[in-house]
């Protein structure tokens, strides 16, 4: 079957699946009506993450990226709608609200049971299709396989966390989405950066860690949430228009760019020294 024009799959021969589902900024037309503005519809966009790890396919790791926003649908929420962190804040799956709760509709224009439905045929079920048959592919050709799933989020965000938020999270849903000893191993080169590191802290993994990660099928899943702080000049405290975001500075995200390596390069090693 052809590729839908807003995924793109860069096939490698890795042991190593790296997976972008938030860095889209595209809304098509007919999803436009009822947004409050074009700005707070990409206000929680992974901001440049893809251009932070234009390096992964050099390491010869696969590379899956949709160009859809997430205020259309969250290819990482559950597809039944059921919460990623029932009792806490969070977005949906069509998200009626950006992360510090802002609505993202003008008053009952918030899509309806036909629209969100419309949109899982449209954009959520190509990416997993797509997520699954990679996984298959590269399972094919190795007896483990890594799933990277590559997030960020804005430092402090009081409607979802506390304070200011570490600048790596890594999430495992608990362990359970991968051997430890990758997530050691990931977080070991996360401290050694000399940069606040958490494990399944405030974000634990989302869908995409949560449904793709099987261990004991040879199938490692890990998120990587990082702070922007580490590798753009974020602003201190709310932003706005004028204020967010910022433009990519390549030199600015240099260094996070030589960890982000490191990391990639353990997870094809520990994939390859499972095998
Ligand atoms: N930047 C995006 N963050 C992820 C976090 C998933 C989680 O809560 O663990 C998201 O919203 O999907």
């Amino acid at each position: 079957m052809s590729l839908p024009s807003f995924l793109t799959i860069t096939r490698g021969e890795a042991p190593l699946l790296v997976s972008l589902p938030h860095t889209g900024t595209e809304i098509p037309e007919e999803y436009v009506a009822g947004l409050v503005s074009p700005w707070l519809a990409r206000k929680d966009c992974d901001w440049w993450v893809e251009r932070l790890y234009d390096f992964a396919a050099g390491l010869g790791a696969t590379v899956i990226h949709t160009s859809i926003s997430r205020t259309v649908i969250d290819v990482n929420r559950d597809p039944s709608g059921a919460s990623l962190y029932p009792g806490q804040a969070t977005t949906e799956l069509v998200p009626t609200t950006t992360f510090d709760g802002e609505p993202l509709y003008a008053p009952g224009r918030e899509p309806d049971s036909d629209s969100i439905s419309r949109r899982k045929a449209l954009f959520f079920e190509p990416y997993h299709r797509a997520l699954a048959d990679e996984i298959a592919r590269l399972r094919a050709l190795h007896p483990h396989i890594v799933v990277y799933d590559c997030h960020s989020i804005r430092s402090v965000i009081p409607r979802l966390f506390e304070g200011t938020l570490p600048e790596f999270n890594i999430g495992t849903n608990g362990g359970v989405t991968c051997d430890p000893a990758l997530e050691s191993a990931v977080a070991e080169l996360c401290r050694a950066s000399g940069r606040s590191t958490v494990v399944n802290g405030r974000f634990r993994g989302g869908f995409i860690t949560r449904h793709n990660g099987r261990p004991a099928d040879g199938v490692h899943a890990i998120q990587m949430e990082l702070a922007c702080r580490g590798y753009m000049r974020e602003p201190v405290g709310p932003v706005d228009e004028a204020s967010w975001p910022v433009a990519y500075d390549e030199a600015h995200a240099a260094p996070m760019r030589a960890t982000l390596t490191r990391i990639l390069e353990a997870c094809i090693g520990f994939a390859r020294s499972k095998s």
